[in-house]
């Protein structure tokens, strides 16, 4: 961490130092028209990680993951979450990491992931940022149980969803997880301009 023309970190504090870590850090910012400003600003770093979508061209759907997530449970809408298949990167490189996590969480064995970008999901509190991935899946693949790590406290059903379901429970608020947003108008974007050529 160190200071730059437009940033003085003048102190810091960890607020909480357990999975993740909170700090806490009081720094001068240098405002565009020169000015310097003191801030307090506090940032939780849990690592980067990783998330992918999986579509069996086959049968059109695309492969979803639901399991419970307590902060969603907080703020009151249906904790039992939708979302594409993800996990922390762990000190692995992404795409090994969401190979091993695509087995884990779903059962299934991919052989070819297209990385497509990476992407800060919160980036005024959280570190972290996603690797982004996007492949292909027949049922065949299947390799393992998939439902997660249970000494890990993970519970999660495998649903497959025809990508024109997916699409519109993303409109209706029924899926409600970014990243799984972002991988879905990712593949409804390609496909739309693969009918146009
Ligand atoms: N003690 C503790 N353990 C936790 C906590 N959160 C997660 N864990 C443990 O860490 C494991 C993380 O599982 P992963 O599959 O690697 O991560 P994830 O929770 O699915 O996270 C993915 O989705 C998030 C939400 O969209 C993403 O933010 C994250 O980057 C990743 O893609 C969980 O099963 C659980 O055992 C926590 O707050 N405290
Ligand atoms: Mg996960």
């Amino acid at each position: 961490m160190k200071d730059t023309e437009y940033l003085k970190v003048k102190g810091t504090k960890v607020l909480a130092n357990e999975w993740g870590t909170l700090t806490q850090f009081k720094v001068d910012y240098r405002r565009k028209d020169g000015r310097w400003q003191e801030q307090i600003r506090e940032a939780y770093d849990r690592g980067h990680g990783v998330a992918c979508l999986l579509h069996d061209p086959e049968t059109d759907c695309v492969l979803l993951t639901r399991q419970f997530r307590l902060p969603v449970w907080l703020s009151g809408s249906d904790p039992f979450l939708i979302e594409a298949p993800a996990g922390l990167l762990e000190g692995a490189q992404p795409e090994e990491r969401m190979r091993l996590e695509l087995i884990e969480e779903t059962g299934f064995e991919v052989s070819e992931l297209n990385h497509l970008f990476d992407a800060y999901m919160s980036p005024g509190s959280v570190t972290e940022y996603l690797a982004f991935f996007t492949g292909t899946y027949h049922l065949k693949n299947k390799v393992a149980v998939g439902g997660g790590a249970e000494d890990e406290g993970e519970d999660i059903e495998v649903v497959h969803v025809p990508l024109r379901d997916a699409l519109g429970m993303m409109r209706s608020g029924e899926i409600r997880d970014a990243k799984t947003i972002i991988l879905l108008q990712e593949l409804a974007l390609r496909q739309f301009s693969v009918s146009k050529d």
